[in-house]
């Protein structure tokens, strides 16, 4: 069995974090393990309040893992402080695992900030060069690169100045633009555009973290870098499709519509 690990915060509302991210794992596949690194009380309509996790025991954490258990692919999501940027970064380069999916969660959908202003640094000197691939959306690989983003040729720009920082690949999400939601692709040589449908739901609670889990759950099961994107944006247009409209806010997206419809359990939630 093909494993995958996720270091990344708490989503007591389930639709993101870590809660979305073993949804994605399971549903790829692969055996899904985690870090947590932040616990945050969260619905589908805001984030209430944020509790860190002592930097002794996200240690701990990852040493379990790694110590007994073969990691196919690690996912990063919120990593919230500078001292848990720094502690997760020297436990990758000590361990190196072989596939590394980034997603650098700075804000959530409803303002609330996940990163601190003064980890960004800390993320892009020590985090990103570690990475096999980062899936910034649009604001945040503006704060990444300093600059704006509006046209497709901000967006290839964008792709190179972040890769410039030292990673291998990256994947500009699009979500955040008008029109269709395509997704840039950077291999370090060729760009790809990942063409994406719109699909008019305010549920899109959790789409950043369940496309980086597909991302990494089809590295962990071998797949090429282009393979994976192009799987998890299927899956991740379908999850969205059919997302589920729990809550008041922005609900959860749909991982298992397939096993759910099957079993007659979409039923009306209200
Ligand atoms: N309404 C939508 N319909 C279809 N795909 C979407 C929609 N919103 C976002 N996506 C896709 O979901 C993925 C994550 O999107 P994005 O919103 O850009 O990132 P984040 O959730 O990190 O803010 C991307 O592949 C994006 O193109
Ligand atoms: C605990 C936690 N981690 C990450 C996020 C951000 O998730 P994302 O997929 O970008 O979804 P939205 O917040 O934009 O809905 C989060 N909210 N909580």
């Amino acid at each position: 069995m093909r494993t995958a690990l996720t270091i990344a915060g708490s989503d007591s509302g389930g639709g993101a974090g870590i809660q979305a991210d073993l949804k994605a794992f399971a549903a790829q596949g692969v055996y899904g393990m985690s870090v947590i690194t932040a616990v945050t009380a969260q619905n589908t309509q805001e984030v209430r309040s944020v509790q860190n996790i002592d930097p002794s025991i996200i240690q701990d954490q990852i040493e379990a893992v790694f110590d007994d258990i073969q990691v196919d692919a690690v996912k990063i999501g919120m990593l919230s402080s500078p001292e848990t940027v720094e502690l997760v970064a020297r436990k990758l380069q000590k361990y190196s695992p072989k596939n590394i999916v980034l997603d650098p969660v700075m804000v959530s959908k409803g303002g609330h900030h996940l990163l601190q202003a003064d980890a960004i640094s800390a993320l892009m000197k020590k985090m990103i060069s570690l990475a096999t691939i980062v899936t910034p959306n649009i604001p945040e690989a503006e704060v990444l690169t300093g600059s704006k983003i509006h046209t497709e040729e901000d967006r290839m720009d964008a792709c190179i100045a972040i890769q410039a920082l030292g990673v291998k690949s990256v994947l500009l999400k699009g979500g955040h633009l008008n029109g269709e939601p395509n997704d840039l692709f950077y291999d370090g040589t060729d760009f790809h555009w990942i063409q994406g449908e719109r699909i008019h739901t305010k549920n899109t609670h959790g789409t950043g973290c369940t496309l980086s889990s597909a991302i990494a759950a089809n590295l962990a099961k071998g797949a090429s870098l282009l393979e994976a994107i192009q799987i998890s944006k299927q899956y991740i247009t379908t999850a969205i499709r059919h997302s589920l409209d729990l809550g008041h806010g922005h609900g959860p997206t749909n991982h298992f519509f397939e096993l759910y419809e099957k079993a007659n359990l979409l039923v009306n939630h209200k």
